[in-house]
Order: structure tokens, then C-alpha cells, then sequence
């Protein structure tokens, strides 16, 4: 049977909860979301290391796997992405930032009129709940909160430590007025837990908005067209077809990989790429897919014998037993941890107008995205590069909408990234070295030996990957190559708006999460006020 809503939101994660979340404090408005995944509230999402229980396997992910990447020595990549309500802000590590300035500014520049750092401040601050800092740079009362991590871990005054002693910057606030600097993250949690898109902006509302409807496990195959416009979509819900109807738009916001799979199989993308998997073009559109950037990582591993890390050891069991007690009587403590708890943004280059790396200081030694598992304890120390220059794209496997799609980021496709990534490389290492760390230092699992920039490049090309942040599939733009307008409505059919990380013209400086968000904040706008 069909049914009608006046809005369709496909997927349910940073964007869609967003979405589905605002429109419906109107009451006049019906919204349906539509989410392939779980409800988004079990403990693995809600205490915070249960991360470590979902980013290494399928649960509430997609574990999607890369295509073989030429840069990368023919390895194929790893790409977690949220399966849950929550989308991916259900399993990642939390970290609220949101950009360099300078990344806004470039996208105004580009021609998306209303998208300077000027103009998504606002967007940015009315999302924020933050529980530290009152200032012109935050958000008080909005429904995602931001606080400063509960963990207590004396490791931080190290890693503070070692910055100081290494000559590095030290900042208190990646989100103020300056974004360079070394520091402890602030997360997205609220009183120990993991403040989630769903928990911040769906959750509360669920079973209180007659006009909310979501549905779990509904995974929507196609998008239904009528002369240009797109009034429904085909979704697969408790092993049955069904059609739901859109009386103003359907909104796509299933992420970065899936939202151009979608368009795709909807016939919507490169009319010749589409003809050759049989696939009937309703509307050539060639940058669907196209201009996917990702942050490509490099992470140092040290075993420690620190039990202010995590790992796995008779003492360590222990430690995790009274630390469950704190969880559940304080919500403070390590359980509170979000791993990747201190990190900052550094310039390989003095001159350049913005941080060029990001570092994620993690307390466990996280190889192979946690799918290797150590005995003992140790840390973990990424390094990414903020503006890569490799570009990738996301194609269509084959018709059949239950099969992922090819996922091509091209990592060190371009080399100046490797030799970026080299410079890169060193800069964290003399933090790493510094004695403040090398101290908490038992042996160096992955770099030991490593000197000669030749030894580098080969070292970067045996285990870089992502550290998560795929963007700019469904560009947003006035080019032929953009896929949305800067009111992210689909360039050249009706009724359809992309609302996601996809749309992303350029990778911004910094963690997706609290951007995709921004990004949806300013989507609902677009919608009230008839744009
Ligand atoms: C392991 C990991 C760690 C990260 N760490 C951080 C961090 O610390 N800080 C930060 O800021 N960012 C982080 N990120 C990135 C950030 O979480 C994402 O950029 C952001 O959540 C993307 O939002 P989105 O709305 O574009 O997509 P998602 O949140 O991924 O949402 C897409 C949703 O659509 C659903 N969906 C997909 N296809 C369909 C379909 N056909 N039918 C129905 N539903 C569908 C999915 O199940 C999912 O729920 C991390 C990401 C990961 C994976």
C-alpha cells in the first residue's frame, strides 16, 4: 500500500536525523525517514568505547571495503560507515570539529553563495549545546551536545607535555577564533554518553510528533520519477516492496557512498556509464559519484606498558572491572573514552594560511582500524592530511541494489600527497619522541628503523587508509560537474534534495560529523523559507 508524507528522508545518520528531526517541530508538516539500519539506542552506541565493538565489524556498520588502491601498493582500504539510526555519528569517535575558516570561504569563492565561514557560523552554533565554553564561537541550548571528555586520563598531561617540549603551538579551542595548535579533544557526549545525531535531534521526538514516522530496517532501493520530478522512492521494509510517496521532496541523506549509488540506480548520473549497465537515463547528471576526497592516515603504533592505555592484560581486566563500576555510578572514567582523546592541527609549512595535518593521539594501539588485536597495552598516534589533492569517485557495482558500490578514493593518486604525507610523517614523529611520550613508549610496532624519506614513502604506502571522512560525491556547485545547487536542491529535477557529507565541494579541514550536521541545519532553512 502506498503512503504519503510530505517529506521522504533516505537514511537516518548525521544528516537525515537532522532533517527528519527540525522539519518535524512543525506540526503541519508529515516526515517519514527511512533508515536501513537498527534503532540506534543499544549500549554499543551509547557508552562511548563501544566503539570498539562496532567500527571493527558489522555490527550497526557497513564495513564497506575499498576497491585496490594503486597508491596504496594494490591493498584494499576499510570504510566503516553507520548502520543504525545515527548513520555513522552512531559509531565514531566523537571528536566535535569543525573546520578551518578558510574551508567555508573557499566553498563561497567556488560560487555557493551563503556557504562563506561567516554564513554557517551561525548554523554551526544554533546545533551546539556545548557544556565548557559560552563565547561567540558556540552554541548554547541546541541539541548536540559538546563536552570535555570525562575520562580523567593523566595521559593528556603528557601529550601536553610533549607538544611544549617539541616546539609545537597548544590550543585550548580548536573551534575558536584559531584552529592550529595541539589539544584535547572536545566530544560529542552528553553526561558520559555518546551524544549521537538520532539521540541529539530523533530520539526525543519519537513516539511524541504524530507527524514523525521513522522506519528501521528499510532500505531504499530506488527513487520514483515522474516527469522530472521525484515523488516517492521503492523501499525494501520487512521483506516487502513498498512505495512511499513524497508531496514536496524526497531527501537523500544516505551518506557519501550511498546517497550517489542512489541517484545511480535511479538513473540519475553519467547517462553513458548508466547505458552500459542497462540502465534507463532519466537525467544526465556526469558529477554523480564523481570527486570523492577522503583524509588519507597514517597511524604509529607503541606498545606501553601504561594501564592509563587500553589493551589486553590480567591487570588491565581489573582496571576495565573498576572502571565499569565509575561508568555506572558517575559516567566518568575510561569507559567515558572516546580512544582518539587528544590530537590538534599543525602547518608542515609556516607560511601556509591553515593547518596542512590533523593528529588523533589514541590510548589503545589501534592497528588495521582495530581488526588486529595486540596483547598488552600501548597507544596509537594518526597522522592525516588535511587538503589532499588525489581525487576518487563511486560507481555502480552492477543493478542490483543490495551489492555495495565500487568505492575508488585514489589515495596518493596525486604524489604530492605522499610527499605531503612524508612531511606529514615527521612532524608527528617528533612529537612521538619527545620525551614526555617516549617515555610511555615500550616499543615502536610499525616505524622502528624507519629514516630515510625513501623508507617513509614505503612505510605510508604499506599502511596508510582512511581515517573516515568521505565527502563530495553529490558535490554541491553552479559547474556542470555539481550535483546540487547551493540550496542543495539536484541540478535539473524537482522535488529532490542531497543533505549529507556527500555535498561537500571541497574535504574541509577537520572531523565530518559536527559539518554534516551544519550542513542539514542550514538545508532545514533553505526548506522553511521556500528556497
Ligand atoms: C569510524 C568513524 C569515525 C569517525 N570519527 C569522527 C569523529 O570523531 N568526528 C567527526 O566529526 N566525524 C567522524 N567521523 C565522520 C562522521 O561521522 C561522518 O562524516 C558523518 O556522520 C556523515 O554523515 P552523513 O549524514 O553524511 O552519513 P551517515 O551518518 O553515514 O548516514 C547515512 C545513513 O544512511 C543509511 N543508509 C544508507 N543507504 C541507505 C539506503 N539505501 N536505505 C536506507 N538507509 C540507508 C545508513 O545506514 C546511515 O544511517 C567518523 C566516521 C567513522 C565511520
Amino acid at each position: 500500500m502506498d503512503q504519503e508524507f510530505d517529506f521522504v528522508v533516505v537514511g537516518g545518520g548525521s544528516g537525515g536525523c537532522v532533517m527528519a528531526g527540525r522539519l518535524t517541530e512543525d506540526p503541519a508538516l508529515s516526515v517519514c525517514l527511512l533508515e536501513a539500519g537498527g534503532s540506534g539506542d543499544s549500549w554499543a552506541v551509547k557508552m562511548p568505547v563501544g566503539a570498539l565493538s562496532m567500527v571493527p565489524t558489522k555490527l550497526n556498520n557497513w564495513a564497506f571495503e575499498t576497491v585496490p588502491q594503486a597508491g596504496l601498493d594494490g591493498r584494499r582500504g576499510y570504510q566503516p560507515r553507520g548502520r543504525t539510526l545515527g548513520g555513522s555519528s552512531a559509531i565514531n569517535a566523537m571528536v566535535y570539529i569543525r573546520g578551518h575558516r578558510s574551508d567555508y570561504d573557499h566553498w563561497a569563492q567556488l560560487g555557493n553563495n551563503g556557504w562563506s565561514f561567516d554564513d554557517v557560523l551561525p548554523y554551526f552554533k544554533k546545533s551546539e549545546h556545548n557544556e565548557q565554553f559560552d563565547n561567540v564561537w558556540h552554541g548554547q541550548g541546541g541539541p548536540l551536545w559538546v563536552s570535555d571528555l570525562r575520562t580523567d586520563n593523566p595521559i593528556h598531561q603528557h601529550y601536553l607535555e610533549a607538544a611544549r617540549q617539541a616546539g609545537y603551538p597548544l590550543s585550548t579551542d580548536f573551534n575558536a577564533e584559531h584552529q592550529e595548535g595541539l589539544g584535547v579533544y572536545q566530544v560529542t557526549q552528553k553526561n558520559g554518553e555518546r551524544w549521537s545525531a538520532a539521540r541529539a535531534y530523533l530520539l526525543p521526538h519519537l513516539g511524541q510528533r504524530s507527524n514523525l514516522s521513522v522506519l528501521t530496517g528499510a532500505y531504499t532501493e530506488r527513487l520514483i520519477l515522474e516527469q522530472g520530478r521525484v515523488v516517492g522512492v521503492e523501499v525494501r521494509h520487512g521483506g516487502q516492496l513498498r512505495t512511499l510517496r513524497a508531496r514536496r521532496e524526497v531527501i537523500l541523506s544516505a551518506g557519501a557512498f550511498q546517497s550517489p549509488q542512489i541517484l545511480m540506480l535511479s538513473g540519475i548520473g553519467d547517462g553513458t556509464e548508466l547505458r552500459k549497465l542497462g540502465i534507463q537515463v532519466q537525467h544526465h547528471l556526469p558529477g554523480v559519484g564523481k570527486n570523492l576526497q577522503d583524509h588519507p592516515d597514517f597511524v604509529f603504533c607503541h606498545k606501553s606498558d601504561s594501564l592509563d592505555t587500553f589493551g589486553i592484560s590480567a591487570s588491565g581486566s581489573l582496571r576495565m572491572f573498576k572502571e565499569l563500576q565509575r561508568f555506572r555510578h558517575e559516567r566518568r572514567g575510561m569507559l567515558t573514552s572516546n580512544f582518539a582523546e587528544c590530537g590538534g592541527f599543525l602547518k608542515t609549512r609556516p607560511e601556509l594560511p591553515a593547518p596542512d595535518l590533523q593528529l588523533h593521539f589514541v590510548i589503545a594501539c589501534v592497528e588495521n582500524h582495530a581488526r588486529k588485536l595486540h596483547l598488552g597495552h600501548g597507544f596509537s598516534c594518526h597522522v592525516c592530511l588535511l587538503c589532499p589533492r588525489s581525487k576518487g569517485e563511486v560507481r555502480l557495482r552492477n543493478t542490483n541494489p543490495q551489492d555495495a558500490p565500487l568505492i575508488d578514493p585514489n589515495f596518493f593518486g596525486d604524489p604530492q600527497d605522499l610527499e605531503d604525507m612524508v612531511a606529514a610523517f615527521k612532524m608527528t614523529r617528533k612529537l612521538l619522541d619527545a620525551p614526555a611520550l617516549a617515555a610511555y613508549s615500550k616499543s615502536d610496532i610499525r616505524t622502528a628503523g624507519v629514516e630515510s624519506d625513501e623508507q617513509i614513502r614505503a612505510v605510508l604506502k604499506t599502511y596508510a587508509d582512511t581515517v573516515y571522512h568521505p565527502v563530495g560525491s553529490c558535490k554541491m556547485g553552479t559547474d556542470p560537474a555539481a550535483v546540487v545547487d547551493p540550496t542543495l536542491k539536484v541540478h535539473g529535477i524537482q522535488g529532490l534534495r542531497v543533505v549529507d557529507a556527500s555535498i561537500m565541494p571541497t574535504l574541509i579541514g577537520g572531523n565530518t560529523n559536527a559539518p554534516t550536521i551544519m550542513i542539514a541545519e542550514k538545508a532545514v532553512d533553505f526548506i522553511r523559507q521556500g528556497r
